[in-house]
């Protein structure tokens, strides 16, 4: 299989990260800069073997399905769905899309993280991607008062460069952001079949909604359209 079921008919299925034509040598030199295994440093950026399934296409770890539950804020799109039981802090699966900096951002696109902003690389699902251009916000969804996931660059041997990765939030090894103390190291973990949702950050929903969502917390620095 070299598409994962539900991938869009005339949406490009990546297989690796894609180089737009604005990524220069030293985003490319910065990309493929393995971190030091052995540091211990906070903001470490952890490495994903090149054996993991999370950077596997199509990822075993995941599927996306059309949501059918009118109650659901994003009904009649897609979401993303854990296909197998996934622990607390567990990488679920490499982001990827186009690679592109500032000059380059679609304004219109509500796919497109950074990966880092002081180096201006950013990357873009939304004309090509894989499963992860498929998480959907936690906000509005019944009976989810908080993401189980959310986003964090992480090293990927498997294409030799830093990625933006979708991580199980918990597990005690992650921060979360800065922003909040990781509660107990048991929490966390997402069962098979449930709903992968992140933190889109208050930010992102304000740009749309104008009107203060109020409960919003960390990650809208992520997203790169839109002036954030
Ligand atoms: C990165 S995409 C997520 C995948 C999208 N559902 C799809 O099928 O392509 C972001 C878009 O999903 C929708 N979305 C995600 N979470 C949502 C939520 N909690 N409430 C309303 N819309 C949501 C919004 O349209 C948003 O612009």
């Amino acid at each position: 299989m070299s598409k994962p079921k539900n991938w869009p008919a005339t949406l490009p299925y990546l297989k690796a990260p894609l180089y737009g034509k604005d990524i220069s040598p030293s985003h490319i030199q910065f990309l493929r800069t393995k971190p030091p295994n052995e540091s211990s440093a906070i903001d470490q950026v952890p490495i994903a073997p090149a054996s993991s399934p999370a950077t596997e296409t199509p990822c075993p770890r995941v599927k996306i399905q059309a949501i059918t539950d009118r109650n659901h804020p994003a009904y009649g799109q897609f979401g993303l769905f854990a296909a197998q039981n996934i622990a607390p802090g567990e990488l679920i699966l490499a982001y990827l899309g186009r690679l592109h900096g500032r000059a380059t951002t679609s304004e219109e696109s509500d796919y497109d993280l950074w990966l880092d902003r002081e180096m201006d690389v950013a990357v873009d699902a939304a004309g090509e991607g894989n499963e992860g251009r498929f998480v959907n916000d936690y906000r509005g969804i019944e009976g989810k008062e908080r993401a189980n996931a959310r986003f964090g660059n992480v090293f990927c041997e498997r294409w030799g460069e830093v990625c933006v990765g979708v991580w199980a939030v918990g597990g005690g090894k992650a921060k979360d952001d800065g922003k909040k103390k990781m509660k107990k190291k048991s929490e966390g973990g997402i069962k098979k079949g449930e709903e992968i949702l992140v933190s889109y950050g208050k930010g992102f929903w304000e740009e749309r909604r104008k009107d203060g969502d109020g409960d919003g917390d960390g990650g809208g620095e992520k997203w790169a359209s839109r002036g954030y």
